[in-house]
């Protein structure tokens, strides 16, 4: 009985890989951000824009709480899940981490032409790409169990590093 969770920067392939990985190890497959919006009924952008950031975070701390008690379940992360303390002591007790870690080239790349990230409507994206990714990555590498070098490599290959490294992993989440 295992809850994995992804956890990584936008764009390091969280929601891509996860899937793929869930229907390697035949278990469910949850992405926090399309759990809420299936609750909500409205877009992530859209409940940014009626209850700013924190009332996101607000939801994700629900929703993450919700889905780590799932014994077998593969969790893809919203990349700011790391920023709140509840969610990093959370994670840590319930599920075996993996930390995508991709370069912030690489992200611009996948996100630039996608309008579903508020956080990265802005002038510069990439230079807010480049911020994030120096603020969050010790948050990432805080909780992480494993790393996974996620730039290159399709989705496929990056499944066959995780499912290798993960024989590797001794740890017993807490049961809930
Ligand atoms: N390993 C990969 N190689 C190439 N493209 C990828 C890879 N993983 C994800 N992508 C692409 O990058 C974009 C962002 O991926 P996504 O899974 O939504 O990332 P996240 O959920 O971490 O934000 C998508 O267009 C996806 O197809
Ligand atoms: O990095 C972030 O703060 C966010 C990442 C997004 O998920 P992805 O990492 O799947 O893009 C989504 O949760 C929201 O737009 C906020
Ligand atoms: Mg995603």
């Amino acid at each position: 009985m295992t809850c994995l969770i992804l956890i990584g920067m936008m764009g390091a392939g969280k929601t891509t890989v996860g899937k793929e990985l869930a229907r390697r190890r035949n278990v469910r497959f949850a992405d926090c951000d399309h759990e809420i919006v299936a609750r909500t009924g409205v877009s992530v952008p859209t409940i940014f824009e009626i209850e700013g950031e924190t009332g996101f975070r607000r939801r994700e701390t629900l929703m993450m709480d919700e889905l780590t008690r799932e014994p077998d379940i593969v969790i893809a992360t919203g990349g700011g899940v790391v920023t709140t303390p509840e969610n990093r002591d959370l994670m840590r007790e319930r599920g075996v981490v993996i930390y995508l870690n991709v370069p912030p080239q690489v992200l611009f790349e996948r996100t630039r032409h996608d309008r579903n990230r508020p956080l990265l409507q802005v002038e510069n994206p990439r230079q807010r790409i480049e911020e994030l990714y120096l603020a969050r990555d010790p948050l990432y590498r805080e909780v992480a169990d494993l790393i996974v070098e996620g730039g290159r490599g399709n989705p496929g290959a990056m499944v066959r590093m995780i499912e290798n490294a993960l024989q590797k992993v001794k740890k017993t989440p807490c049961v809930r």
